[in-house]
């Protein structure tokens, strides 16, 4: 495969196969990457061969799910294991969803899938990269089992207290409680074990086997039967975080009513409605598809993409979002993208990989939970035996001791306590209508020091109106004409202003020759065979054409926030337009919060410096940086970054991407209808509602709070305990109360982020 027709061929041929859901064609490496279903790669294979062409399959990824895998000592597991195999290249852990994504060398991925089953785990494949399904809740089993274990295991106790029967009796209840309830905790433990892995399920075994050993029978069953109910809940609330994102998908209706070949109306699954289809909406219905309005006047509640409750207007032309919901009147779209490509789908798929890269905080735990429980390990080992060797402590009492502490050994509270608080406040986030892409941006958006805010479309919507039309010199009435037929030819939003106005007015544009825009200055074409100029002062200079007067008048419109361009022959300056654009009323409120926060404000604009300052006045901006070329917007963020703060950029994404990528955080604004921005951006807003960057900090400080009061509740009362354990005034009761408390009280508080 080396030329397009080539790459043509194959794409119309493996874009019919239902396996196939997105293609990249690489012709200089001869690569092309193929995202399919699982196991769909041999027919691929087959069906390029047909073509007369070998494909030879590189390395593929595959997203395997397992449900029990939800606790980092069980990731290490795999990963030590796994790593190992041959033809495995690099393995992706996302424990909050249980997602592990394997890219893997083609017959690599069944031996694997062996491997992780032989651990203990079941291992599901997802199917390609399809719609996401709904994560299923932690399955049910088995409750009636723990009820059992738990009536045994307070018969054992309650018979012992009482001791009205021989300790047989007891031992035997007791026994039936552990095995009822701990059997999986059990043969979790000893795979871990026979891993060299120190996991909670092993911790228990040993404890609880050593605490049947030294004939503490009840508690014995107590505790292991407490483990299991605590684990269980324990699961059950992170379901709750973990669904948090998904339920944001819950919000698409499953069906759709399109339009068919015959006219007629049929209500079908949205996964089945084609791209170009027609779709019907009755007022009050949720929207089920992107598309474009084809008829009809309505407006749409933006808000469970936007956050911003505001109806948002729509007819002819707009944009719709699957997952909004269609108000007052009745539409037809045109679909624009499958259910499985929505924004609402990518928004979601953006969130769940931003969750499976780890934040700074969560390596940090990591990282210690990795020394800690192997060193709490070898310390409870001293514990059991050299009291009693050296100092003349009893044994049992001692190996007591020591059982205990391989249950404060457990780090699941602290490990657990980052990742649970993260998750929350990215789905917080995402709720308002703010796309966090990684717990990075939203651990660090509280250190943000430096704003750098782009101006147009940023704090002014972007859409401006011509104010002023001078003419600089005679023969006036054909300036406007010629002006407004460069302007045409231009996207620029200063050029479309000037050629709708003169549009307005009735003025046909002319034929342009040899059009060329020139960045940061304007546009220039050869109309009726003279060359002609439509730009700003800078393309004034260039050109030799600047005068006093023209000086002042430049001035006295850019005194007044307006934005002044010329039109220009060889020779001379011949009119000039003025066009204004209005700032959003929530820029001020927004920039007044960031101030309170102590973040400095700075505007980087490619408009000139007098009307940068004076919509900067208006807005409350520190400061205003004019007349920037996008290098210079990129070099004063580069400057920024060297002063040691920590500098936010926030654009449209047009001409500040490398801006806006160099920045620490770059927040992309108005992004519900850019797919770029989604991508691309750190922090995309999805309207163009600036104050979302204060409520942003805001959630990014919230965060940090309870970051910080879980690995604080975490360690403290483990350390407590580990001190109380060795001075002998904890039994094992007590510290499997502490632990599984603990890591209950981390998650729930974790959990109040989703109510931010
Ligand atoms: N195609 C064009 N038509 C008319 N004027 C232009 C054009 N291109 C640039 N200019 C002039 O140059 C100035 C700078 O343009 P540039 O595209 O760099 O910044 P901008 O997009 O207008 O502002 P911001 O940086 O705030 O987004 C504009 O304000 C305008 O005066
Ligand atoms: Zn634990």
């Amino acid at each position: 495969m080396c030329c397009p027709t080539e790459e043509g061929l194959i794409r119309g041929k493996l874009q019919h196969l239902p396996e196939v859901h997105a293609m990249q064609f690489n012709l200089l490496n001869r690569t092309l990457l193929v995202q399919h279903d699982a196991g769909a790669a041999p027919l691929l294979i087959k069906t390029i061969a047909s073509l007369g062409m070998q494909a030879t399959p590189l390395a593929s990824e595959t997203r395997v799910r397992i449900e029990q895998m939800d606790c980092p000592t069980e990731e290490r597991l795999i990963s030590d294991k796994l790593a190992r195999q041959p033809g495995i290249e690099a393995l992706y852990f996302n424990l909050m969803q249980r997602v592990l994504t394997i890219r893997h060398s083609s017959d690599a991925l069944q031996p694997a899938l062996q491997v992780i089953r032989e651990l203990g785990f079941t291992p599901q494949l997802e199917g390609g990269e399809g719609q996401p399904t709904a994560a299923e809740p932690t399955p049910d089993g088995r409750p009636w089992r723990l009820i059992i274990a738990g009536i045994a295991a307070f018969l054992a106790e309650l018979v012992h207290f009482t001791d009205t029967a021989p300790q047989w009796v007891v031992a035997l209840i007791a026994l039936g409680a552990i095995l009822t309830g701990g059997l999986e905790v059990y043969k979790k433990g000893w795979i871990a074990l026979k891993n060299f892995n120190l996991n909670i399920n092993a911790l228990m075994s040993i404890a609880v086997t050593g605490a049947v050993l030294i004939g503490q029978w009840p508690e014995a069953a107590m505790v292991m039967v407490l483990f299991a109910i605590a684990e269980r809940i324990e699961a059950k609330s992170l379901d709750r975080a973990r669904n948090a994102i998904r339920g944001l998908l819950a919000l698409t209706p499953e069906r759709a009513t399109v339009r068919q070949a015959d006219g007629s109306w049929q209500a079908l699954d949205v996964a089945q409605v084609g791209i170009g289809s027609v779709v019907r909406l009755r007022p009050g219905e949720r929207i089920g598809l992107d598309g474009e309005v084809l008829a009809g006047h309505s407006t749409v509640d933006q808000s469970p993409i936007t956050g911003e409750s505001l109806p948002i207007e729509k007819s002819l032309g707009d944009p719709l979002f699957a997952g909004t919901i269609n108000q007052s009147g009745a539409l037809e779209y045109r679909v624009s993208a499958a259910a499985s490509n929505s924004t609402l789908s990518r928004i979601i798929k953006a969130v769940e990989e931003a969750q499976g890269a780890r934040a700074p905080t969560q390596r940090f735990v990591d990282r210690f939970a990795r020394i800690y429980t192997p060193l709490v390990f070898l310390l409870s080992l001293a514990v059991a035996v050299v009291p009693p060797l050296l100092l003349g402590g009893g044994w049992y009492d001692w190996i007591y001791r020591a059982l205990v502490l391989l249950v404060v050994a457990c780090p699941c509270a602290l490990v657990i306590s980052t990742p649970v608080s993260i998750v929350s406040g990215l789905a917080a986030a995402a709720r308002k209508g703010i796309l966090v892409k990684g717990g990075v941006y939203l651990e660090n958006g509280r250190h943000i020091t430096h704003l750098a805010l782009d101006k147009t479309g940023t704090l002014t919507h972007g859409k401006p109106v011509q104010t002023d039309y001078r003419p600089l010199a005679d023969a006036a009435d054909t300036y406007i004409k010629l002006a407004a037929s460069l302007a045409a030819r231009s996207d620029h939003p200063v050029s479309q202003t000037v050629a709708k106005a003169a549009q307005e007015q009735g003025v046909t544009p002319d034929e342009v020759q040899g059009f060329e825009a020139l960045p940061g200055r304007g546009v220039r074409g050869v109309i009726d065979g003279r060359r002609y100029q439509l730009g700003n002062r800078r393309l004034l200079t260039d050109l030799g054409l600047r005068s006093a007067e023209i000086d002042s008048q430049l001035d006295e419109l850019e005194q007044q926030g307006k934005t002044v361009i010329v039109l220009s022959d060889d020779a001379r300056a011949l009119g000039l337009f003025a066009v204004a654009d209005t700032l959003k009323a929530s820029s001020r409120e927004a920039i007044a919060s960031l101030h309170q926060m102590g973040i400095k404000t700075l505007m980087l604009t490619g408009d000139n410096q007098h009307t940068a300052q004076a919509i900067a006045a208006q807005v409350g901006i520190d400061e205003a940086r004019g007349d920037l070329l996008p290098t210079d917007k990129l070099a004063t963020v580069e400057k920024l970054l060297e002063q040691n703060g920590v500098v936010a950029m926030v654009g449209d994404g047009i001409n500040d991407a490398p801006a806006l990528a160099r920045a620490d955080i770059g927040f992309a604004m108005a992004a519900i209808g850019t797919d770029t921005a989604i991508e691309t951006a750190d922090v995309a807003i999805m309207d163009d509602d600036l104050r979302k960057i204060p409520s942003f900090i805001r959630l990014s400080q919230q965060t940090a709070t309870i970051l910080k009061q879980n690995i604080a509740l975490a360690l403290g009362i483990k350390m407590i305990f580990l001190a109380m354990t060795i001075t002998g005034q904890v039994t094992m009761w007590m510290a499997v109360f502490a632990d599984v408390g603990v890591s209950l009280l981390v998650v729930f508080n974790g959990l109040r982020l989703l109510r931010k």
